[in-house]
C-alpha cells in the first residue's frame, strides 16, 4: 500500500487551491489548524515558495503538458516542480505528489500524468530553473506600477519579491538585542536572516521586540517625540505601530474595526508589557480630539508582496477603487479628530500612488488649511522623498540589505 503523503505537502496543495481557485489569501485559512506546528510551518513555506516561483514552474511544465490539466492537478505539479528545483529529493517529492493526486476523487486519474511529468522535471528542471527570468507580477498590477515607477524599477521589485523578505524586529527602547546576532539597520530595526521559529528567539517571551518590517516602523517615527501626547491609532491591528507609540511614552488609543484582529493587539501589548486603550469599532464613528492621529489605512497591501506572494494571485485588484474611497473618507475623519495644531500621519503599505501620493494631493485640495510638514531625520534617504513632501518606500530600495516593504507616508497638520 502506498505511504500517505506528507501532511505538509498535502496542506500546501490545498493552500494553493485556496489562493488560485477561491481567491482567498494565505493569511485567512483554517486549513492548517489541524496540523502540528512543524507541519504548519512547512506547509506555509512550501505554498509561499511555489507561489513565488509559479511563473517559472509553469514555464518548465508547459513542454510536458499537451493541454492544461485541472487546477488542482496543476497545483500539485507546480508544488512538485518548485520543490524539485529548490533541491528537493526527487523520490520523496514525486511519490508524494503522485499520492496526493491519487487521493483526490477528481485527480486520481491524473496520477500517471503527475508521475511522468515530475520525473521529467526532476531530470531537466533544476538546471533550467535559474535560467528563467524573475517571475513577473500579473498584468492588473504590473501595468499601473510600470506607469508609476518605470519598467526597470518594476523589474527590480520583481527580483526582490522572488527573493523573499528577511525578518525585521523593532526593539523596545532600552532592550538589548545583541543575543539575536542581527544587523542593526540605519532606521533602528534589527534584521535577521533565516530566523526560524519566532517565538523561540531570545527576548520574545520577555517582550523585548516585536516583528515589524523596517519600512512599517517609519510612520510612527515621523511624529517625533510623542511622550505624554494623546495619540489615536485609527486602524491599529495587529498593532506594530500601537506598540511603537506606547513604548515611546504616548497615551495611545488603538482602534480597529475587527475585534478578532484587536485581540492580537491585546496579546502583543501583554507580551511587551505595554499599555493602550483598545476600541473595537468603525473609525468613521469615533469621536474625540487628539494631539496626533496615525492613519495606517486599509489598502491593497501591494507593498508586502515579498512576504505575501499570494496577494497578486488571490485577486485582480477588484477592491482597489473601493479602498481608495475608504482611504479618502478616513483621511477626512482623521483630520476631524485632531486638536488644533495636531499632527496626522497618513500611511499605506501600497505601491500604488492612488493610495499614497494622490491621497495627500487630493486632501490638500479639499482642505485649504492643510499642509504637509517637512521631514528631517538622519535615516531619510533623498530618493525616498516624493513631490508633495511625503516618503515613498519601495521593495527595491535597500536591495543590498535585503529590501524593505513598499510604503507611503506623510506628516500633515491643519491650520
Ligand atoms: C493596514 S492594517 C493596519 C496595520 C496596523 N496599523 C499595524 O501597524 O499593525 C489596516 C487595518 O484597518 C482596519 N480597518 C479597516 N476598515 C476600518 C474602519 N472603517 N475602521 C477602523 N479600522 C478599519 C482593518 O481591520 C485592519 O486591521
Amino acid at each position: 500500500m502506498p505511504a500517505a503523503p506528507s501532511p505538509a505537502r498535502l496542506a500546501a496543495v490545498d493552500l494553493l487551491d485556496q489562493v488560485l481557485e477561491q481567491g482567498g489569501p494565505l493569511s485567512e485559512t483554517d486549513r492548517l489548524d489541524r496540523l502540528d506546528p512543524a507541519d504548519r510551518a512547512a506547509a506555509q513555506r512550501l505554498a509561499v515558495m511555489t507561489l513565488r516561483g509559479m511563473e517559472r514552474a509553469d514555464r518548465l511544465l508547459k513542454p510536458h503538458l499537451r493541454k492544461a490539466p485541472p487546477l488542482r492537478v496543476m497545483n500539485i505539479l507546480r508544488l512538485g516542480t518548485a520543490e524539485l528545483c529548490a533541491g528537493g529529493a526527487a523520490h520523496g517529492v514525486v511519490s508524494d505528489c503522485v499520492e496526493i493526486a491519487a487521493q483526490g476523487k477528481w485527480t486520481a486519474s491524473a496520477k500517471g500524468l503527475v508521475n511522468a511529468v515530475l520525473r521529467k522535471v526532476a531530470a531537466d528542471g533544476p538546471a533550467a530553473w535559474g535560467k528563467q527570468r524573475f517571475p513577473r507580477l500579473p498584468r492588473w498590477l504590473r501595468d499601473p506600477l510600470v506607469e508609476a515607477w518605470g519598467p526597470q524599477a518594476v523589474a527590480n521589485m520583481e527580483r526582490v519579491h522572488f527573493e523573499g523578505a528577511p525578518l525585521d524586529l523593532t526593539p523596545k527602547p532600552g532592550a538589548d538585542l545583541s543575543a539575536l546576532g542581527g544587523e542593526l539597520l540605519p532606521t533602528g530595526s534589527v534584521r535577521l536572516r533565516d530566523a526560524g521559529q519566532i517565538s523561540a528567539l531570545p527576548g520574545y517571551a520577555e517582550g523585548d521586540w516585536w516583528v515589524q518590517d523596517a519600512a512599517a516602523a517609519l510612520p510612527v517615527k515621523l511624529l517625533g517625540d510623542v511622550t505624554g501626547l494623546s495619540v489615536l491609532d485609527l486602524c491599529a491591528a495587529p498593532g506594530g505601530k500601537t506598540l511603537q507609540l506606547a513604548a515611546a511614552g504616548a497615551q495611545v488609543t488603538a482602534l480597529d474595526l475587527s475585534q478578532a484582529r484587536l485581540e492580537r493587539v491585546s496579546e502583543n501589548l501583554a507580551r511587551t508589557r505595554l499599555s493602550a486603550t483598545l476600541v473595537a469599532g468603525d473609525a468613521m464613528e469615533h469621536e474625540g480630539q487628539y494631539d496626533a492621529v496615525l492613519l495606517d489605512a486599509p489598502c491593497s497591501a501591494t507593498g508586502t508582496i515579498r512576504r505575501h506572494p499570494d496577494l497578486p494571485h488571490a485577486h485582480q485588484g477588484e477592491r482597489i477603487t473601493e479602498l481608495i474611497g475608504l482611504q479618502e473618507a478616513l483621511f477626512d475623519k482623521a483630520l476631524s479628530l485632531l486638536k488644533p495644531g495636531g499632527k496626522l500621519v497618513y500611511a499605506t503599505c501600497s505601491l500604488i500612488p492612488d493610495e499614497g501620493e494622490c491621497q495627500v494631493d487630493e486632501a490638500l485640495a479639499r482642505h485649504p488649511d492643510l499642509r504637509v510638514l517637512p521631514l528631517d531625520a538622519p535615516w531619510i534617504e533623498d530618493k525616498w522623498r516624493s513631490d508633495e513632501g511625503g516618503l515613498r518606500l519601495r521593495p527595491d530600495f535597500w536591495a543590498e540589505k535585503g529590501g524593505m516593504d513598499g510604503f507611503y507616508m506623510a506628516l500633515l497638520s491643519k491650520g
